[in-house]
């Protein structure tokens, strides 16, 4: 017998699960391996407040700023050291599946950025149940137009998302900037552990406070507008890094290498990789560390050495 299109092998696998099997899938903590679920939670907490708190006291900031009207449009801005005004730009969008979550405790990739010329920028969104999915969207766009004012001569604005945050950041490639008031200088993406179609969510514990329909996961899934759209990339186009740890779900891994493999067939200048012996979210607090592997890809594709 043909099985239908849906549950056809690699295609949407998660179809075929049950729903207990899916929520554990789309849980990240219950796949780390060095801690147990709650101990690696709490853990990623701690490491962020940590790094946050370092970063706020050994480097010259700005807090709070604000991008619009919304109490929680606000982001922070840590600047390099030495005396040049012009720098390349990061920012860090945070993850906890669009519920959990603050740029104050997310500082993580500060210390060893700022201390090799690049300014950080730790963006805050209104986390659901407040916020919607196309309110956090319409956020983050309006964050890196802010930014791209602000900051007219940057060196290129680079965005880095953790899971719900990559989902974010994604976003930003599909996002029309003719219908703001300017274009961000985007020279590149790293969208760590990300989530790029949104309706297994649904079918999980995490829709209890985000509620979304099948509409709003479907316009606002990457990888079906990424294969619905017949725009091109812009030239010269950003570069995309999909970004996963070892110790993520087969569902995360699927996902982000169909979003890869999608890129490719758009034209987009994508790479993927697997960073090793790494979960979820040591993957994002190792980030503290200069000698941490994706650091150093980090500060090597922003300074474009190979
Ligand atoms: N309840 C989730 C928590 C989680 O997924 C998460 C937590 C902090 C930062 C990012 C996360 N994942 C995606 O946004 C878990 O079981 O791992």
């Amino acid at each position: 017998m043909e099985l239908p299109s849906c549950v056809r092998e690699g295609e949407a696998p998660w179809k075929k699960m049950s729903k207990e099997e899916l929520q554990t899938q789309y849980s990240p903590s219950k796949w780390a391996i060095h801690r147990e679920a709650e101990e690696t939670l709490k853990t990623f907490s701690q490491i962020g407040e940590q790094a946050t708190k370092k970063a706020r006291a050994s480097r010259k900031n700005l807090l709070g700023v604000a991008y619009g009207d919304h109490e929680a449009e606000k982001l922070d801005i840590y600047f390099p050291m030495g005396e040049s005004e012009v720098w390349p730009l990061f920012m860090f969008i945070h993850g906890g599946y669009w519920q959990s979550g603050s740029k104050d405790q997310s500082a993580f990739v500060v210390n060893p950025l700022t201390g090799q010329k690049v300014a950080v920028v730790i963006v805050g969104y209104d986390i659901a149940p407040k916020g919607t999915l196309d309110l956090m969207v319409d956020q983050v766009t309006r964050s890196i137009s802010f930014l791209q004012k602000q900051f007219p001569r940057n060196e290129g604005i680079y965005l880095c998302g953790h899971s719900a945050g990559a989902h974010l950041a994604t976003m930003m490639l599909l996002t029309d900037w003719t219908k703001q008031e300017v274009t961000p200088n985007l020279k590149g993406l790293f969208l760590v552990s990300g989530i790029y179609d949104l309706e297994p969510i649904i079918h999980t514990t995490m829709n209890e406070s985000l509620s979304l329909t099948l509409e709003a996961a479907q316009r606002n899934s990457p990888q079906l507008l990424l294969e619905a759209t017949q725009t091109q990339p812009g030239d010269p186009a950003a570069q995309v890094l999909v970004i996963v740890g070892q110790q993520d779900s087969p569902e995360f891994k699927r996902q982000s290498k169909n979003f890869y493999k999608m890129l490719l067939q758009k034209g987009w200048n994508a790479s993927f990789e697997e960073f090793q012996d790494v979960d979820h979210f040591e993957i994002v607090w190792n980030l503290t560390r200069e000698d941490f592997e994706l650091t150093q890809v980090i500060l090597k594709t922003i300074f474009q050495e190979s």
